[in-house]
Parts: structure tokens; C-alpha cells; sequence
């Protein structure tokens, strides 16, 4: 059975961690503040980067002046988005097999929708998508279903299943509703069971069978 897959990017697809790290970095020094960790911005991923940006602020005791920072992040980041940013090991292939397949293949991320569209083509995956909904592609963002809801709408009808690696995308799903795969080495930060999903999965070489199982049911 062949059916409309929507997936997550950062976190799920790719690991676009460093290259958001780097521009964070940048947006940073023009303002005279030192580097954050790593790992601390990623915690940061996850609801846009209005929200990103926020909260990079907020670590570092800025209070004023957000339209500017975000201009900042957005800048460097177009300017560099794909320098560091893999796709997790398997994903080229599956994604291959699953259009392949004849199953129809849509994004809906929380990243704006040019930064998005532009990483896909630099990695040589854009051509799987039938549809690429971002953060400001919609009147909203996850976890608000409106933008998933927005690609299944550009999708063929049939079965339907999200995948995704966050607390938002789980919440995002259980709202629309659809079946929610879970991607368990993403940016999440809650423990497994924290998080409601029909599917869990840590390999993307696993995926197909899910995806034949999730359609199923
Ligand atoms: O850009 C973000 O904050 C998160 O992006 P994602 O929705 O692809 O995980
Ligand atoms: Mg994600």
C-alpha cells in the first residue's frame, strides 16, 4: 500500500545542528558576545528561528532588539547553511526507495522555507519532495497542526504518516491527528516514553518495514 509520508528536517533527516550552531556563533560575535556550546543551542531547535534566536538572546541577557538578531541568524545562515549539515547515515537511500515505492513524500519544518528548500538541494534530496512547508510558509508552526495539515493537503490522499524527532512533532501529530513515526537520535529532549508515537525507530534502514506496518493499520 503506497501513502503520503511527511517528514520532519532538522533532527529527523538531517543533522543540521553544526551549521545553525555556526550562524548563532556569528550572530553572536556582531553583538560582542563569545561563542555557546554546541549542545546548548541545539536544545534551543525546534520551534523556528524566531524562537531560536529568542532564546540565544535570553542565554545570553540580551533583552532588546530581536527583529535585528533574527536578520543577523537569518543572514549568516543563508550564507552557510550546508557546510556541516549531513544527512543522518541511511536517509539518501530510503528516501530513494520510498519514492521508489510510489509512496508520496512531502517536509514540514519548523526552519523557514528558503534555508529549507536550499539545504534539500545541496544534499541532493529536494527531488523526493512533492511539497516543502517551513516555519513561515503557513500562519503557523508546529506544534500548531496547521502546516502539516498544509502538506498533506499538497499530497495525493491515502493512508498517511508523520515523521518527526521532537516533542513538537509528537505533539503536532497527536493535534492534526495522523500516525506519528518517532526518529529516537534527533534533537529530542524528553525520554522516549515522555513522548507519544505509534513508531519509534533509531535506523533508517528500519523505516520501509514501518512504513508498510504504519500504513496498514
Ligand atoms: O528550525 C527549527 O527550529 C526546527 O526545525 P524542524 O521542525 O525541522 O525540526
Ligand atoms: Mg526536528
Amino acid at each position: 500500500m503506497t501513502g503520503a509520508l511527511v517528514f520532519d528536517l532538522d533532527g529527523t533527516l538531517i543533522d543540521s545542528a553544526p551549521d545553525i550552531h555556526a550562524a548563532c556563533v556569528r550572530m553572536l560575535a556582531d553583538y560582542g558576545h563569545a561563542p555557546l556550546a554546541p549542545e546548548r543551542i541545539q536544545s534551543f531547535v525546534g520551534n523556528g528561528a524566531p524562537r531560536l534566536v529568542e532564546r540565544v538572546m535570553g542565554a545570553v541577557g540580551e533583552t532588546t532588539g530581536h527583529a535585528d538578531w533574527l536578520a543577523r541568524f537569518l543572514a549568516h545562515y543563508a550564507a552557510d547553511p550546508a557546510t556541516l549539515t549531513r544527512p543522518y547515515p541511511g536517509v539518501p537511500e530510503v528516501l530513494e526507495h520510498l519514492a521508489e515505492a510510489g509512496h508520496a513524500l512531502g517536509i514540514c519544518t519548523n526552519k523557514p522555507e528558503t534555508p529549507a528548500r536550499e539545504i534539500l538541494r545541496r544534499l541532493g534530496l529536494d527531488r523526493h519532495f512533492a511539497v516543502v512547508i517551513g516555519g513561515d510558509s503557513t500562519a503557523a508552526t508546529k506544534p500548531d497542526p496547521l502546516p502539516l495539515a498544509r502538506a498533506y493537503e499538497a499530497l495525493p490522499g491515502g493512508p498517511r504518516l508523520f515523521v518527526g524527532d521532537s516533542e513538537v512533532d509528537a505533539a503536532t501529530a497527536r493535534a492534526l491527528p495522523v500516525t506519528f513515526a518517532l526518529f529516537t537520535e534527533g534533537y529530542r529532549k524528553s525520554p522516549l516514553a515522555d513522548l507519544p508515537h505509534d513508531f519509534a525507530f533509531s535506523r533508517f534502514d528500519d523505516l520501509p518495514a514501518l512504513v508498510n506496518r504504519a500504513l496498514a493499520r
